[in-house]
């Protein structure tokens, strides 16, 4: 399998929520301060790299669009088109989002937590749709029917609406020689990755991506993957994903 294509895929920097330990979703969080320092960070490594790009997805969460702008900003790529979609948002964490998740290790149990943070297949529990924490009324998604604005996602769900983006927008773009950043969310990423390397429901629970190291895919000409690799040495990589899969601990 030859390399045919190079993607960068890029988690947002810590956000207030990942800085206070709450479960986030569809919330907007904003980048906590860390979050705009690991953002520059990732734009240096990429720059250092000589990385360059000619279009850029994003989801619809300013966490993932400001620490896109900052990449760019860092790799003075602020002319390129930046496309903005809810498919490349965070899983929705319905009910739980906004709760502190040692708090809910604690009152639910680790194990508990871990299903719901990792697991493939079972959902948190559902938002209500008088919930304030509902999306539905947001203004960027009027535009789209009311069932499209989940009230809860398990990763299952999340790969079903990344899926169909992956294919019909950003594949194209890949196969069409344009190189690509993708720049989303710890779980809409998952299930990207999940789907790429062929990882199983087993499998996937043990799968973190730590906040602001690109993350880089080689494709070949069908877009399979040849390999992939984060542009961070490991140690830095092994503790930064530790500290993501920690996150879900009572304290
Ligand atoms: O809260 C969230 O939305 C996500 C990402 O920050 O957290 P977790 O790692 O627990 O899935």
């Amino acid at each position: 399998m030859a390399t045919k294509y190079k993607i960068a895929l890029i988690r947002h920097g810590e956000s207030e929520y990942n800085k206070d330990n709450r479960f986030c979703g569809w919330f907007d969080a904003d980048l906590s301060a860390t979050g705009l320092e690991e953002a520059k960070n990732a734009g240096k490594m990429l720059k250092e790299q000589n990385y360059t790009f000619d279009i850029a997805f994003t989801s619809v969460l300013k966490r993932a669009i400001k620490t896109l702008f900052i990449v760019q900003e860092e790799m003075d790529l602020h002319w390129i088109p930046v496309i903005r979609h809810w498919r490349l948002n965070e899983r929705h964490y319905g009910g739980l989002q906004g709760l502190n998740k040692s708090e809910t290790a604690a009152k639910h149990g680790e194990d508990q937590v871990k299903i719901w943070r990792r697991s493939y297949d079972i959902p948190p529990p559902a938002l209500e749709l008088s919930d304030p924490r509902s999306a539905t009324n947001e203004a960027k998604y009027a535009q789209y029917d009311k069932a499209v604005v989940p009230q809860c996602e398990c990763l299952k769900d999340t790969v079903e609406r990344v899926l169909p983006y992956w294919h019909d927008v950003i594949v194209p773009t890949i196969k069409s020689g344009k190189r690509v950043v993708i720049s989303a969310h710890g779980n809409s990423l998952r299930a990207l990755i999940k789907y790429l390397d062929n990882v199983s429901d087993e499998e996937i629970p043990e799968l973190n991506v730590p906040t602001a190291i690109p993350l880089v895919y080689e494709l070949d000409e069908n877009m399979r993957p040849v390999k992939h690799y984060y542009l961070a040495d490991e140690a830095q990589v092994k503790a930064a994903i530790e500290k993501v899969a920690n996150q879900g601990k009572a304290k």
